[in-house]
């Protein structure tokens, strides 16, 4: 889905990502791995051209992802940051909100998959609430489902389990897991239990990054 080819990323004159060049299958789980302030954010926003790298190319599904057209691409490929900003609407107003986009004209709102996700990620009460009084994990977990929802080719996902307990991480890599039989999720994390979940790793040392 995703190919590297030399990809160098330098940032204030520091070198970031020296030379990457990796490919990654169409679907799976992928665990982006590396040390706090190796470049793993760096690397997604890469994928979704959030950032350039210095050098290099970046190609998805073979086409050089710089000439692609921007909102399409972003539709099928979505990425979930660290602390998504989410605005100060209703909840259901914030996941119902891209589905109104043109890009989106073709995807249609699931309800029902909606309140099982709710439930799934113990988030009923919140769907009455504003976005400004949710906690960081809760706005991560409703991030996590309003992309599920839209449904794309691949999620990039930065720290996805970083706000949250044992259990709710458990239950959030279960769900990544079975959803990656049939899309790309390429995803952050630190806790080396993650391991058995995947099928690909990209591992970021000493500004090195290749995949296996
Ligand atoms: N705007 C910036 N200007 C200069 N350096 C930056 C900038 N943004 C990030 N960096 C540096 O780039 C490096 C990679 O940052 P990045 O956020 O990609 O790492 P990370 O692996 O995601 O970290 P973490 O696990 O702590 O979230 C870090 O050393 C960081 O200090």
């Amino acid at each position: 889905m995703f190919e590297f080819k030399n990809v160098v990323v330098e940032k204030k004159g520091k070198k970031i990502i020296e030379n990457a060049s990796f490919k990654l299958n169409q679907v799976g789980l992928v665990w982006l791995r590396g040390a706090s302030g190796s470049g793993k954010s760096t690397i997604l926003r890469i994928m979704c051209a959030l950032e350039s790298p210095q050098f290099g190319e970046i190609f998805y599904k073979g086409v050089l992802v710089d000439t692609l057209d921007m909102p399409t691409f972003r539709s099928h490929c979505i990425y979930v940051p660290q602390m998504p900003i989410l605005g100060q609407m209703s909840v259901v107003e914030c996941i119902r909100l891209p589905f109104s986009f043109r890009v989106n004209s073709e995807k249609i709102f699931d309800e029902k998959k909606l309140y099982d996700l709710l439930e799934y990620f113990e988030l009923k009460e919140a769907l009455l609430k504003n976005i400004i009084q949710l906690s960081g994990g809760e706005k991560l977990r409703i991030a996590l489902i309003r992309a599920i929802l839209l449904d794309p080719e691949c999620l990039l996902l930065d720290e996805p389990t970083s706000a949250l307990d044992a259990k709710m991480e458990q239950k959030t890599l279960k769900l990544l897991k079975e959803l990656s039989e049939k899309k790309l999720i390429i995803a952050s994390f630190h806790a080396d239990s993650v391991r058995q979940f995947c099928t690909q790793i990209i591992s970021i040392e000493d500004s090195y990054a290749s995949a296996s």
